[in-house]
């Protein structure tokens, strides 16, 4: 079939930690499983022990006594610092930031995983090598190699596994999670860097538009967790911009057990509305399908049919009931009518964990081991990481 690849996957033997960890979720496993064995927030919190335990505060024992916490817990910390290190899909490179990634990495590795060293490992990244993403680039290898001390490393953007986990080499792929939204031209499975286009709209923003809607209906504030369970269980996007749509008349989809145990039944104003950011409406940040036509319009006439044959969308926020047919239907009506014609969205079961998948099956295979920085490569190149990262990562 034109555009797919063979997926002969040459098994080796080895075990690869393969990670992702975005703005809101950080999922890793291995190499050959078709899900990751861990799926917790990119969260670190450290609770000084004065707000943890007074006692001990008042007996001089609070510096020993700072605890901690991790992923879920991490979150649950209401009187501790949380650290968030990958922001807007970007790894944070201040002081703190670094330090909560580095002790999270540890923690994922030893405890969640309980590997030891020597493994080799594959990272997806966000963001496409370009120049803002070498320094962050450089910092991962040396994390990795020193602190993990891991045998090799393969740093991967997340669209071109995403297509790769859906079979295909060539495609347009329109990332949508936590934190960000972006539409990414992947050719014979490299993303083409000048082409993506992002926006500052996704999971997050549609969680916290329930958290102020919610909050005015109900009369009182919610947290950020249960409306994140709600915008999960309840939400959908709308068939068409043109207004809200009448309620289905399916009652379970419409209702929602807040924690107090109280049912309520969530409008349809609220289901289908919050979703509305995603195509438009927040100031100064542009739509799905503005960034899905800035891409296309970006990349050569000769690949712009690949593209719209095969936009596929991926990321947890994809997740969301009728979205690659409303993605679809922008499309139709905004591209010239040669490309509008063939203009499809692909929308696997997998794709919540598509990066993930696809890094799993590329580290299952042969070609893992042709890309990846050995440990001794790293060893002789240390003098220039950023030279060895430029060449050595995708
Ligand atoms: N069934 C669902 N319906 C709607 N949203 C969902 C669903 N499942 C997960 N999500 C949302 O997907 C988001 C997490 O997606 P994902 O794990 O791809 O993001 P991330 O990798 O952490 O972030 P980013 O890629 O933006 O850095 C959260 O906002 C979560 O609420």
């Amino acid at each position: 079939m034109e555009g797919r690849m063979e997926l002969e996957c040459t098994m080796d033997e080895q075990d690869v930690v393969v990670l992702d960890a975005g703005s809101g979720f950080l999922k890793v496993g291995f190499c050959g499983e078709d899900a990751p064995r861990a799926v917790l927030p990119t969260a670190m919190a450290t609770a000084t022990a004065d707000e943890s335990r007074e006692d001990e505060a008042v007996s001089g024992d609070a510096q020993k006594k700072s605890q901690v916490f991790y992923g879920e817990e991490a979150v649950l910390q209401e009187s501790a610092v949380i650290t968030r290190p990958v922001q807007r899909g970007e790894l944070q490179l201040s002081a703190p930031e670094k330090e909560a990634m580095e002790s999270l990495l540890e923690h994922v590795f030893r405890n969640v995983l309980g590997v030891e060293e020597d493994l080799p490992c594959l990272i997806a990244d966000t963001m496409p090598l370009g120049q803002s993403s070498y320094a962050t680039r450089q910092w991962i290898a040396e994390v990795m190699f020193e602190k993990i001390k891991v045998k090799s490393l393969a740093i991967f953007n997340t669209a071109a596994l995403s297509l790769f986990s859906t079979g295909r080499t060539r495609g347009l792929v329109v990332e949508s999670g936590e934190g960000i939204t972006q539409a990414v031209p992947v050719f014979e499975g490299y993303a083409i860097p000048h082409a993506i286009f992002k926006m500052k709209v996704a999971g997050q923003d549609i969680t916290q538009r329930i958290q102020t809607l919610m909050g005015e209906e109900l009369g009182e504030p919610q947290s950020y967790r249960t409306m994140q369970a709600l915008k999960e269980k309840v939400c959908f996007v709308a068939p068409s911009s043109s207004g809200v749509p009448a309620p289905d008349g399916d009652e379970e989809a419409r209702s929602f057990e807040l924690p107090d145990g109280k049912i309520i039944q969530v409008s349809e104003k609220i289901r289908a509305g919050a979703t509305e950011i995603l195509f438009g409406g927040v100031e100064g940040e542009a739509s799905m399908q503005k960034i899905c036509l800035d891409a296309i319009n970006t990349v050569d006439l000769d690949f712009r049919q690949d593209l719209v044959k095969s936009v596929v969308v991926a990321g947890g926020t994809s997740m969301l009931q009728n979205l690659a047919p409303r993605l679809r239907l922008e499309l139709k009506s905004a591209l010239a009518s040669d490309l509008s014609r063939t203009v499809e969205v692909v929308s696997d079961s997998q794709r919540r964990f598509a990066a993930w998948i696809g890094g799993s099956m590329f580290a299952s295979m042969s070609t893992y081991d042709q890309v990846a920085i050995t440990k001794q490569e790293y060893e002789e190149g240390k003098a220039d990481v950023r030279g060895l990262v430029a060449r050595k990562t995708f």
